[in-house]
């Protein structure tokens, strides 16, 4: 029996298994790129960090795992202070960076059980048997890394990021540059992972994927986290929806007397978009259906969908930057 550890204490799900209390940083040419960042992860979540390029992402992935230096703050990741406690911090985190930077002459194998070793793990060749075997990497095991593609030697990454059987994932930018393949292959490990108990962190610019994957998410722009919200929540509340009608005659101009309703028409001429506030009472449909056939526009088909993710993120770091410019 494994005497009970300081994570296995901390293993209530009532813990955050990440918590960032006050955490700026001041980089050395005088940038902050984090402004007071307080956050807390929910042990088995999958939390997408959401934000514009430079918007401070990585930099706060790369200070919870020890890899830079907070100017000011604390974390504690799984029960361990990231600074005082680093070693025992980043054995339960497995980062997958953004940047390809692997150990060329070493082979698939070597690499990914030294990793496992650096961590403290005892060996354990079936668990990365079958870890690399689910990342399609196990006929490359002996192949020097240098030998591999750029999408494999991604698959490498994962690997050596999964290799001690972290309870903490990062994934910075996972689906940059990857091929349909390995994005479906790694988007079924994390969904495994988080099956057995893996909290996930990713940031991402497929906004889809976390609309598709995550629990919650956080948006961070300009060194700010301006939210964080459960998924479903975020999108009813800041959702709108939309209906569009596919027309049964081309339209080259929407009608000066449609104006009072927030109309576009489709390049094409054949489709108009409604976009309505579906908190609101009144939608407007009946009136602008009325309309419609007053200046005899028909439609033959009509569907109505929510605004994606996309659409909410992009309004919510889009404000602050128009009221500062
Ligand atoms: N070593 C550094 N020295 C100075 N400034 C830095 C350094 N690293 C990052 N920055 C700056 O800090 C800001 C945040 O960068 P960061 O890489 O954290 O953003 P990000 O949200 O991950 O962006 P992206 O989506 O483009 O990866 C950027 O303005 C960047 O230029």
């Amino acid at each position: 029996m494994n005497t009970p550890t300081t994570a296995s204490i901390h293993a209530d799900i009532t813990v955050p298994i990440i918590s960032v209390r006050g955490v700026n940083k001041t980089y050395a040419g005088g940038f902050q790129a984090l402004k007071n960042i307080n956050l807390d992860i929910r042990r088995g979540e999958i939390f997408a960090l959401l934000g514009p390029n430079g918007a401070g992402k990585t930099t706060l992935i790369s200070i919870i795992c020890g890899i830079v230096n907070g100017s000011a703050g604390t974390i504690v990741a799984d029960g361990h202070d990231t600074v005082r406690d680093y070693r025992a911090a980043r054995a339960s985190i497995g980062l997958v960076p953004q940047e390809l930077h692997t150990d060329a002459f070493e082979s698939v194998w070597a690499t990914v059980s030294f990793s496992r070793g650096l961590f403290g793990k005892a060996p354990n060749p079936a668990y990365l048997e079958k870890l690399l075997r689910d990342l399609s990497l196990w006929d490359k095991r002996n192949q020097k890394i240098m030998a591999l593609s750029g999408g494999m030697k991604r698959r490498v990454l994962i690997a050596k990021a999964l290799s001690h059987e972290p309870a903490i994932l990062f994934l910075d930018e996972p689906s940059a540059g990857v091929d349909v393949e390995l994005r479906h292959d790694m988007w079924r490990m994390v969904r495994e992972l988080r099956a057995q108990g893996t909290t996930i962190i990713l940031t991402t610019h497929y906004i889809e994927e976390a609309e598709d994957m995550a629990d919650r998410i956080g948006v961070i722009s300009k060194g700010e986290l301006i939210l964080v919200e459960d998924k479903h929540v975020l999108m009813r509340k800041l959702g709108k929806k939309q209906l569009t009608l596919t027309l049964r005659q081309t339209l080259t101009v929407i009608p000066p007397g449609l104006n009072a309703w927030p109309l576009e028409l489709a390049d094409d001429g054949q489709t108009l978009v409604y976009s309505f506030d579906s908190q609101k009472d009144e939608t407007g449909i009946a009136e602008l259906m009325r309309a419609l056939s007053e200046h005899g526009i028909e439609f033959k088909d009509l569907r109505s969908s929510e605004s994606s993710l996309e659409d909410i993120f992009v309004s919510l770091v889009r404000q602050p930057r128009e009221t500062t410019t």
